[in-house]
This record gives C-alpha cells, structure tokens and sequence, in this order.
C-alpha cells in the first residue's frame, strides 16, 4: 500500500491527554494542568488545538475527584470526557487507553495536559507517519554538549549528535499501543509511552518536534510572559546660569553659562534614564538617585545612564534604540551631536547606529527661547534579551 502523505484528520484519531497529575514541581495553588496560563486552563489548550484538528474523541486523564473542577477548565467544549488516572503518568496513560476499548480508534495520540502550545503541523506529521509505522514521537535534536554525570563530576562524554529531545503528543496505532501497555513488564516505569511500545517490539518513527510544545515544569514557567519590545518617554529641565559647567549626552561643551541643579544637571541624559527606566517601569531617576541625597552633588550623569541600563538588563532587556531631542536656543547642538553620539554609544554599551541626537529651537518662545534653561525629551525602545 502506498504511504499516505497527508491524511485527513477524520474520527479514526483519539487522543488521551494525561491531566492526572500533581504538578509539584510547579508549585501553583492548584494542580498545574488546571492553572491559568497565558488567559485560559493550562488544560484547555491543547485539548482546543486538538479538537479543532478534528481528533475525536479527546478523553481527559483526571486526578480522582477531580471532576469538577476539569470540567470547569474545559466548559463549553464539546467531544470530550473525562477518566480518572492513576498513581503515574504510566498508569493513568494505561486507564485512558482501557476507557478507549469501546471507541476502538485506529489511531491515538497520547499528550501531557502540561504542553499546552500544541501546533496543528506537529499532528499532521505524526499521522502521516503512522503510515508506516506503529507508533511516532516529535523529537528535537539537542543543541548543548553532553557529559554523564558521576556525582558532581564528569563521567564519559555522550554523543549529542545521536540523541533527541522527546516531546508529546507521541502517535500510535491504538491496538498496537494498548497491547504494548498491557504486557509492560518492565520493573522501572517508562520514560513514556513511546518506550513502551519499543519494549513491546513496536518500531517508532521521529518526527520534526516544536520548542513550542515545551513542557510546563517549574513555577519559572508560569511567570508572565515579558513583551519583545517596550518604550519610554523622558523629560527632564534645568536652569541656565553663569559659572555653572553646560554637560549635554555625557559632553562638556563651552558655554557662557551651565545647566544648575541634580548632579551635573545633564539634562539630556535625565531624560534618557527616565526614558529607559520608564520602559522597564522602574520608577524615575529621582527615585534612584534622590537629588536630596549629597552624595549626587556634582556627580556625572554617565553612572545614572549605566545604572538605568543595568537595571534594564536585570529585567530581561536590552537597548533597541534611543533617540533624544535637546531643546535650546543655544548652543547649537550640530557640532556636538557626534561626539554626543558616541559617548552616549560607550556609556550604554551599544552600537552608535543604536542611537540618535537631535535639537530644535522654540523659535525663541518660552523659556528656552529666552534662553533661561534648556529642556531634553527622550524615547528608548528596549528589546527582550
Ligand atoms: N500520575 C500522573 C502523573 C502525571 N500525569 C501527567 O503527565 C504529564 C507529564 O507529567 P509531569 O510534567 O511530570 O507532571 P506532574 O507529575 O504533575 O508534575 P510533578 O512531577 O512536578 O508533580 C502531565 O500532564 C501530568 O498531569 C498524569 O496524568 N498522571
Ligand atoms: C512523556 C514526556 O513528556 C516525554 O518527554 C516525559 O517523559 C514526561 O516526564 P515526566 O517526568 O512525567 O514529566
């Protein structure tokens, strides 16, 4: 018989998604399969993905008593039930498949409720393998060297290039994986199902797996998502007067008269920290660096603009860019800007392309046109590290 490229995905596929566990490890307030996760039950998930594959039916693995509360996670779905688990994931996979004998599918996909991101793709190439063989499983090469570990040292060096990340869904003919559970003899219990069909003389294809369908583990896993991209504004203002140093983007530029106030009263880079604090939402300079604080009297604005940076990065971000507008009569900020560039480039510890300098007038309105001070606005965009 000629192997099927793509199936259809039609009623002779079940699934079983093992939802039967603790979920210790993940610490949630609840079993982690019933936990919220990215707007809706972790459980939920997958077994909508499935659904909308055409699998039918989906038969949930649920911890005894643990009814109610399932079906409140999967409420308004229709083509699912429910079967209580066992002790381990081996035997709650073996209850789901004994609840399935009536159905008695052609096929069966068994998947952890604790994948929830289980992409459409990844089932179409499971079922096209079963074609050909009994049973297939997503794997992902591993991309890390390996080394067995002897206590807490190094035993022998393994080949990576001849090992692979197992994922679920794995697929099976579902007489050939019923059988294979049943005579299970194996005095350990089995990685998983796919090494229960081995032991059973089954032949299992690999299949491209997805980093997508990772599995929900640790309580690292439930934290908010952080954007790819976030952005801040900063304005700042200082007064112009004699015998004060004019420090403008980290440069001492000749001036009759300096900018007063907090530190060197670097007004632009006062509003390029607050511009990257407000990205990150950690507050604003004055709260870092409190200008009641003696300790700042005079003190470069450099270390502010590195401090913003490094609080940047503890939350998981890097600068995208940064673009700051100096607003003055004068000086004329032209023949600064590229040493302005540059040194706000070192500071922050990014490619000059990343950065931008400009200036504008008021057209000789308000306090800068009177040249009483000189104002600074600033954006930065900060992207997922
Ligand atoms: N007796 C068990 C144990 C596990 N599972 C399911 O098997 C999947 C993979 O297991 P794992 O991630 O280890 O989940 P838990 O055993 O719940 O986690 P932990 O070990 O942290 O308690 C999960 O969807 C889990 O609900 C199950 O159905 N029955
Ligand atoms: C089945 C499995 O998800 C395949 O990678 C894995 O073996 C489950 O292991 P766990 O220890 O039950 O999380």
């Amino acid at each position: 018989m000629e192997p099927q490229a793509n199936p259809p995905m039609t009623s002779k596929v079940a699934a079983l998604v093992v939802a039967a566990g603790q979920g210790l490890r993940a610490g949630q307030p609840l079993p982690k399969q019933f936990a919220n996760w990215r707007g809706k039950p972790v459980v939920r998930h997958s077994v909508e993905a499935l659904l909308a594959a055409g699998v039918a039916p989906v038969l949930v693995v649920i911890p005894q008593g643990a009814e109610e509360i399932a079906a409140t996670c999967l409420t308004g779905l229709d083509g699912v039930g429910f079967v209580t688990g066992g002790e381990t994931r081996q035997d709650s996979v073996r209850a789901g498949l004994e609840a399935l004998v009536s159905d008695a599918p052609e096929l069966v996909l068994i998947h952890d409720a604790a994948r929830p991101i289980l992409p459409l793709a990844v089932i179409e190439r499971l079922v096209a393998a079963l074609a050909l063989e009994a049973g297939a499983i997503p794997v992902l090469p591993v991309v890390d060297s390996l080394c067995h570990a002897e206590g807490a040292v190094m035993g022998a060096p393994a080949k990576r290039e001849a090992l692979r990340r197992v994922q679920t869904p794995q697929a099976f003919r579902y007489a050939d994986i019923l059988a294979a559970h049943r005579a299970w003899t194996g005095a350990t219990l089995a990685g998983d199902d796919a090494q229960v069909a081995q032991a059973h003389g089954l032949t299992v294809a690999l299949v491209d797996g997805d980093e997508a369908l990772h599995k929900l583990t640790y309580a690292s896993d439930f934290a908010p998502a952080l954007p790819l991209v976030r952005m801040g504004t900063g304005y700042d203002v200082h007064r112009l007067e004699d015998g004060e140093e004019l420090w403008l983007c980290g440069v001492k530029i000749e001036h009759h008269q300096g900018l007063s106030g907090h530190s060197d009263a670097d007004v632009a880079i006062h509003a390029l920290v607050d511009a990257i604090l407000g990205a990150c939402a950690r507050g604003d300079i004055g709260q870092h660096f409190p200008p009641s604080d003696p300790q700042w009297r005079g003190a470069s604005s450099d270390r502010f603009l590195a401090h913003a940076v490094k609080l940047a990065a503890e939350a998981g971000y890097g600068i995208g860019h940064v673009d700051v507008t100096i607003i003055c009569e004068a000086p004329k900020i032209g023949p600064h800007r590229e040493a302005m560039r540059a040194r706000l480039a070192e500071v922050m510890g990014v490619d000059l392309g990343l950065v931008s300098v400009k200036a504008t007038t008021t057209e000789k309105l308000g306090f800068t046109g009177r040249g009483e001070g000189i104002a600074a606005q600033a954006a930065a965009t900060l992207v997922r590290l």
